[in-house]
């Protein structure tokens, strides 16, 4: 197979005041992989995502996303129809319905599309992400931790995109919950062709679904790799991260998991 890079970073800079997060990074993300993001709290792995999807502004360096240069573009548009974002907080319309919330991006792209249309994407959506037909007329306030995120993955794939961007989707979810969100990530990630970039903390995530790991450290990208490249870069956080106890039983599920 030929490789694709569909978002290309390089020499990215990014710093807020004195403060620099990113210096001199590059970074490709592959067509059809699942690239899961790793990196101690605060090494910049959620501006790296907005400063790849355009939100921010960086220092120096540019980025390209499906041949597209995000950078010094006011409002990426065309691009933003093709990406799905699901935010760390998830931050669904609390005051919207779930179905209501999943249309928020089909009306603002396509205010052309008839209300019963526009209705039937949505709740199509939500089936994708296995939640109930009744789920559509609740508040968000009314699900639990993991149908709300069902329900923000929904609303990531509105547009049928061809990326989809995840900011540590399982934080907060009990294991089972988080394993089950996992699966259903690597089932709409081969049906739908979807190119994946993931912030996670979750060994289990990243041992179960990512095709390849990229570490942010020192203000760049360490390593990337499969995961057995990556455990063996010569790093103290890598060391600790991927041998600690931790992994060990990440991996002991994962090899239960494929029995
Ligand atoms: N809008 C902002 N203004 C000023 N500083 C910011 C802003 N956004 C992020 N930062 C700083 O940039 C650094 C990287 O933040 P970022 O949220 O990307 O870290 P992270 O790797 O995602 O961390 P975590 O794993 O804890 O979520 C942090 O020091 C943060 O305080």
């Amino acid at each position: 197979m030929v490789s694709e890079a569909v978002i290309r970073v390089r020499g990215l800079k990014t710093q807020f005041g004195t403060q620099v997060v990113h210096e001199d990074l590059d970074l490709d993300v592959q067509r059809g992989e699942i690239l899961g993001v790793v990196g101690g709290s605060g090494t910049g792995k959620s501006v790296l995502m907005r400063a790849i999807l355009g939100l921010l502004s960086p220092h120096a360096g540019s980025v390209d996303v499906l041949g597209e240069t995000v950078t010094g573009r006011r409002d990426p548009v065309k691009l933003r129809r093709r990406t799905g974002v699901l935010f760390q907080d998830g931050a669904l319309f609390s005051s919207l319905t779930v179905l209501e919330n999943v249309e928020v991006p089909l009306k603002e792209h396509f205010p052309e599309l008839s209300a019963q249309l526009r209705g039937d994407l949505a709740r199509l959506r939500l089936r994708l992400v296995g939640l109930a037909p009744g789920t559509g007329a609740k508040l968000p306030s009314e699900l639990s931790g993991g149908m709300r995120k069902r329900a923000g993955l929904a609303r990531a794939l509105a547009m049928d995109p061809e990326l989809l961007f995840l900011d540590e989707p399982t934080a907060g979810l009990d294991p089972i919950g988080a394993a089950d969100f996992d699966e259903l990530l690597k089932t709409l990630q081969q049906a739908l062709g979807l190119t994946v970039f993931l912030i996670t903390h979750d060994l289990d995530t990243l041992y179960a679904i990512c095709d390849r790991i990229a570490v942010l450290g020192k203000g760049r990208i360490l390593t990337v790799g499969t995961r057995e490249e990556v455990e063996d870069f010569d790093d103290d956080w890598i060391r600790d991260y991927f041998h600690g106890p931790r992994a060990r039983s990440a991996r002991a599920a994962q090899r239960r998991g494929g029995d």
